[in-house]
């Protein structure tokens, strides 16, 4: 079995590289632009794609699968990006198989890829062994660490195909939000609704520099009240984070939300409902006002 890890995203692509150790000793990753700066991913070989400025990775998806095809069996493990989910939906169709999306697992059981991924907005979990000679995955950041010290790849080689482009980008908006990574956070503070105002993030603010932290969300905060950028908010359908410790404030710990925070060390929460749910997934409860409880607990940690 060969593996073969693909994204537009260097930091991503050494967890894929991670993931696919799991399945296979062999592992490729597929760059798009300069190769040397993917050099540490963990890769055994990397094969570069020369991506135009109005290209996007997609337009590779014939030349990758045709690598792919040399292989008799391979795992293929893409970032699940914007731009890694349009590729992965290509590459499937190439590969004659489908698109596991947002697996949270990656094992081998008799030699064969066996996935997890949640279900039914969070409250299962499915277990799957792939039968076909070819797999697709879409894997979002922080499902597996990425493995350190690995060494530069020295095997580093243009792919043999060339782009081919169904689509012609004719304006390009970039986005003006600033990314948190929260993947790499030691300390979070979660922010939930019951926050009543978004000037009040400021306090959230201060606990989060008072604990060298970042601020992250749930997704109503960031989707429909538009306090946070999307990126920073957590969850089954957002980034899944294992900080050393988060602070969830005014979180009411639904399933979906409960999936990307679960992996934390430590989790406390606060919350005036002491029936709130999030009472039943933390190490340390407080009930109570977080508009009384925060301040304090800035001052003291201070
Ligand atoms: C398919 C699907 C996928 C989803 N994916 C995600 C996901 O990835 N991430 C995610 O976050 N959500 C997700 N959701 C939404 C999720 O179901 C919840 O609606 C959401 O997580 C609730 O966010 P919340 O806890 O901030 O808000 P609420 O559930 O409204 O909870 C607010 C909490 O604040 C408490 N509170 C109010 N005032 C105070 C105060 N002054 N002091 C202390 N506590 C206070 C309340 O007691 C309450 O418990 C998904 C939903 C679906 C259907």
């Amino acid at each position: 079995m060969q593996s073969y890890v693909i994204s537009e995203n260097n930091a991503l692509l050494s967890e894929l590289c991670a993931g696919a150790r799991n399945v296979a000793s062999d592992v490729t990753a597929v760059v798009f632009g300069d190769g040397a700066a993917a050099a540490e991913c963990g890769a055994d070989h990397i094969l570069t794609c020369p991506l135009e400025e109005s290209g996007s990775p997609e337009d590779f998806a014939k030349a990758i699968a045709e690598e792919i095809l040399k292989s008799d069996a391979a795992c293929v493990l893409v970032g699940n990006t914007i731009l890694g989910r349009a590729l992965a939906g290509k590459l499937s169709v190439y590969l004659n198989t489908a698109v596991f999306a947002t697996i949270s697992s990656l094992t081998s059981e008799d030699g064969k890829p066996c996935f997890e991924r949640t279900v039914f907005g969070g409250t299962a979990v499915n277990k799957q062994v792939i039968e076909t000679a070819y797999s697709v995955f879409t894997v979002n950041s922080g499902i597996f660490a990425a493995a350190e010290g690995t060494g530069a790849c020295t095997d580093i080689a243009p792919i043999a195909g060339a782009a081919s482009a169904s689509l012609k980008r004719v304006s390009k908006d970039e986005k003006r939000e600033t990314a948190v990574n929260l993947v790499a956070a030691k300390r979070i503070v979660d922010v939930g609704r019951g926050l009543a105002a978004q000037e009040d993030l400021a306090m959230c603010e201060k606990l989060a520099s008072a604990i060298d932290g970042e601020v992250g969300c749930s997704r109503p905060i960031a989707e429909n009240n538009k306090w946070l950028p999307k990126s920073s908010y957590m969850g089954i359908t957002g980034v899944q984070v294992k900080p050393d410790l988060i602070i969830c404030t005014g979180v009411s710990g639904q399933v979906q939300h409960i999936g990307g925070i679960n992996k934390s060390k430590v989790i406390v929460a606060i919350n005036k409902d002491k029936s709130a749910p999030i009472f039943k997934n933390c190490d340390f409860g407080l009930v109570g006002d977080m508009y009384k409880i925060i301040p304090l607990l800035t001052e003291k940690l201070s």
